[in-house]
């Protein structure tokens, strides 16, 4: 079998889906996206075709060596999504022709059914209790929020306080009925990072996520020994080289790689029993499609470390576009008491509607986040 054509489609809300085709007929989907740089990957996926037409696609592992080696330069954000969507699909492929599902392939199944969370209260933190409350009505008892809006390097202690009251008051509604991360989003300096993680303590959220920007994961050890709230990060983290370095400093105790930006499958493999060496917990990352998500459950279900899966149903990025538009098996999505089965189709388990996905990637938008400013006219992080 050998590989004859990729094809992207920049798709709304602002996902990417990838179509590698084989002489055979066999069709395997990925998505290499980094959300605001659609272009840019897909361009990167576009320079790796000369290492993929004409090659064995059953040969993932020499494929991806050669991906992330030939070219000299590696790493980072734009290669990684690029090498992680061509991944995700040559995995989708494999899983076709041998009439299996991923997981099968990866040793079975670890559990039974995977624990899913779902995203409350927008960009700015706002209506949490609300949305908490009609997503639990769905069956969903975990929760992710970010936890400021902009938070200057040095900011007040009205700033902390909103942040810290807006918590106060989920746990007065909900008890321990419910458990909630939150998303620091790199919004957090190291200056506020001590401050913020000590008035939140008496509060326990389940995680604070990116409690500093990746660029300062040195912190991330002299912050776990100043709280007990678990410290989560790697949504911004591209592969098992930049994981290595966290894991040994320690301070981590969940760790978020996204499978449309480390790689894919191959390297999120490698980077869950990284983890899982160190007594760190996986959460991947996942706001993004069904592709990505059905990824993210490929490793989850064969990772014992795996705890959580983020998903995007509902999330206030998925405007113009939401997880199940572009999927034909959308039963198989169903999250019931706040967990998902296996995807059992073979390949990932997702039956692309390709039809829609032609219909939407005609006019994708080029989704960009906000650039936020500080009250000084600084830029602030997102
Ligand atoms: O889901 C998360 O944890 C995020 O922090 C969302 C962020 O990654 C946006 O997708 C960036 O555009
Ligand atoms: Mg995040």
């Amino acid at each position: 079998m050998k590989i004859i054509k990729l094809t992207t489609y920049r798709v709304p809300p602002r996902w990417m889906l990838l179509k590698i085709e084989t002489d055979e007929g066999v069709v395997g989907w990925g998505e290499p996206v980094i959300e605001g740089r659609a272009r840019t990957v897909e361009t990167a996926v576009q320079e790796m075709e000369p290492y993929l037409i004409g090659q064995d696609p059953a040969r993932i592992n020499d494929l991806w060596q050669t991906m992330y080696r030939a070219g000299f330069y590696r790493g980072g954000a734009i290669t990684m999504s690029a090498i992680a969507g061509i991944d995700q699909a040559l995995w989708d492929i494999k899983g076709k022709v041998m009439g299996k599902p991923v997981y099968e392939l990866l040793g079975g199944l670890v559990r039974d059914r995977m624990k899913m969370y779902s995203w409350v209260g927008g960009d700015r933190p706002s209506d949490i209790i609300e949305h908490i409350s009609k997503l639990r009505e769905g069956g969903f008892d975990t929760f992710k929020m970010n936890a400021t809006e902009e938070l200057g390097m040095l900011d007040t202690a009205a700033a902390v306080d909103k942040a810290v009251e807006r918590v106060a008051e989920i746990r007065a509604a909900f008890g321990n009925s419910i458990e909630f991360g939150l998303d620091f989003h790199g919004r957090v300096a190291a200056p506020m990072a001590k401050v913020l993680l000590r008035e939140l303590e008496p509060y326990r959220p389940l995680f604070v996520e990116e409690p500093v920007l990746a660029e300062q994961a040195e912190y991330y050890p002299r912050l776990a020994e100043t709280t007990s709230i678990p410290l989560a990060a790697g949504e911004r983290m591209y592969s098992r080289f930049e994981f290595k370095n966290v894991f040994h400093a320690g301070g981590l105790s969940i760790v978020q790689p996204d499978l449309s930006h480390a790689g894919g499958i191959t390297e999120c493999m490698k980077i869950a029993s990284m983890a899982e060496a160190y007594d760190i917990a996986l959460a991947p990352h996942c706001p993004l499609g069904p592709v990505a998500l059905a990824a993210c459950l490929s490793v989850d279900f064969v990772s014992y470390n795996a705890v959580l899966q983020e998903q995007s149903m509902g999330i206030h990025y998925n405007k113009g576009g939401e997880l199940l538009d572009y999927v034909l098996n959308k039963e198989d999505f169903r999250i019931t008491d706040g967990y998902m089965k296996p995807l059992t189709k073979p390949g990932l388990g997702v039956e692309v509607d390709e039809e829609r996905v032609i219909a939407a990637s005609k006019n994708a938008p080029d989704w960009r986040n906000p650039v936020w400013r500080h009250a000084d006219g600084s830029v602030a992080e997102w």
